[in-house]
């Protein structure tokens, strides 16, 4: 065959394979809608003994006295429903399904990203892009077929969440933010069902259960949300994902104490645990409030509102974007790069943590921590000035040089706008006309070079 007959060849066979993979994947998509909606609404039914297989499988366990048979049929006719299948909900659900739950239901609205995978240890690399609630379905299934894995691949919100907490017998909120959590706590409240509640960030994690036995519910001990700016999640914060991984199993523990009614360890206590202190505490949280909005003797909360707009911040935004400045101020990275191109005198600012530096950055930018600038530290305006100084030779004194601030999404370089604008109004700073890039190194990998990492 003559070259370029066999790449005519090669191009049809491509086409046609990729029509079948297409057609493949309409049918994948369409099952795995159709295995959404076959949701389970029946109670598991009793079960009166245990089989040879699970005998055998479950020995170990089974001959703890405080367990025993009667406790591994409690668990065999348990439903657990797992919101968040992350860093927490992945070795919850885990241990959930060795151990021989009955039903585990899996909320997530999210898809496997490969910086998933550090800590949530159900998904693999192959997965990437799938629905994480389905791949951690298929995950448990390899573990414990017995088990029945329910997999919601959307977001729980207040329209699905009384029904989805209805279903189940114990609930475990593994989500990372503010208006799941309350909108759980509520659900929870509403339903009946206790919550084994957990969070973990950088080195540190907490654990405690809600409304379960007389205890306080999650709006008991925290009435009124945090402000917005107060709250880290993972990707800014970082996390060290065997920290989750101690929190995911403290929570299957708790769970499985409830489930085969051994009693949890800590409701109306919180536990800390600091990982790199190497040790766990527990304080008494305050007792349940009889003049609660959700679980008080007259509940103000009777059904589920729009817990968003209650705690100001987004319930499944990953990205958490500020808007701080005006379009004015604010550029975008296409704008930037051109500018860069064209040699035109600037300064870059980089105000991420050091930390965050060493992963990766532009060369020719110039360095100072957003924290430095807060604290209007001495050292990080001198260096600054110079900079400023070194970059505008032969222009007229007085005359401003553009600043490009930039930070991993474009937040803090807002923010650090915010402040050299202050700075060069009281005089502290020479004339600068500043503006922060838009999307910030993240959207420099995105869209101007697939060479540099993501984090
Ligand atoms: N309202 C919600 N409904 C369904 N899933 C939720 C909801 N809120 C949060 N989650 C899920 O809870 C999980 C929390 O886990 P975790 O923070 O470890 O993961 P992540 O958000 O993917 O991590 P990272 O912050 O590193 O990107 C996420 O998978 C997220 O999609
Ligand atoms: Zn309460």
């Amino acid at each position: 065959m003559a070259a370029s007959e066999e790449v005519l060849a090669l191009k049809a066979e491509v086409a046609l394979r990729e029509k079948e993979l297409s057609s493949l994947k309409q049918k994948l998509a369409a099952a795995l809608l159709a295995e959404q909606e076959s949701v389970p609404v029946s109670p598991l039914p009793p079960k009166a003994a245990l089989s040879r297989e699970e005998i055998l499988r479950y020995s170990r366990q089974l001959v703890l006295p405080e367990l025993g048979v009667r406790g591994q049929l409690r668990l065999a006719t348990a439903s657990v429903l797992v919101v968040g299948c992350g860093g927490l909900g992945c070795p919850l659900a885990q241990y959930l399904a060795a151990a021989g739950v009955g039903r585990i239901g899996l909320v997530d609205y999210d898809v496997v990203e490969m910086s998933n995978l550090a800590r949530q240890v159900l998904h693999g690399e192959a997965l990437a892009g799938q629905a994480k609630a389905f791949s951690a379905a298929a995950s448990l299934r390899r573990l414990n077929s017995a088990v029945e894995c329910v997999p919601y691949a959307q977001a729980l919100t207040p329209a699905t969440a009384l029904d989805l907490v209805r279903r189940y017998d114990v609930v475990a909120d593994c989500s990372d933010n503010v208006p799941t959590r309350y909108l759980v706590n509520d659900a929870c409240v509403l339903a009946g069902r206790p919550l084994v509640s957990a969070s973990a960030l950088r080195f540190e994690g907490q654990l405690t259960v809600y409304h379960y036995d007389g205890g306080p519910c999650y709006r008991c001990v925290f009435p009124q949300p945090p402000p917005v700016e107060t709250v880290t999640n993972c990707a800014d914060g970082g996390v060290l994902g065997v920290v989750t991984g101690v929190l995911g199993c403290l929570q299957a523990l708790e769970v499985l104490k409830i489930a085969a009614r051994l009693g949890p360890s800590y409701s109306g206590s919180l536990l800390l645990f600091d990982a790199l202190g190497g040790y766990f505490r527990s304080i008494q949280l305050r007792k349940r409030r009889p003049d609660c909005a959700a679980c008080g003797e007259q509940p103000t909360v009777t059904d589920l509102q729009d817990y968003e707009a209650f705690c100001g911040s987004s319930a499944t935004d990953k990205c958490r974007s500020l808007q701080l400045l005006s379009p004015k101020e604010r550029v975008s990275v296409t704008d930037y790069q051109r500018l860069l191109d064209s040699g035109t005198p600037h300064l870059l600012l980089d105000v991420r943590p050091q930390v965050e530096v060493d992963i990766c950055h532009l060369p020719h930018a110039l360095h100072i921590p957003l924290k430095h600038l807060e604290r209007r530290d001495a050292k990080g305006l001198k260096l600054l000035g110079e900079a400023i100084r070194e970059r505008k030779p032969g222009t007229q004194e007085g005359a401003a040089l553009p600043v490009y601030v930039i930070c991993k999404l474009g937040n803090d370089s807002q923010k650090a706008v915010k402040i050299l604008q202050a700075l060069t109004e009281a005089h502290e700073l020479d004339a600068l006309t500043v503006q922060d890039v838009v999307g910030g190194l993240m959207a420099w990998a995105a869209k101007i070079d697939e060479t540099f990492p993501q984090y």
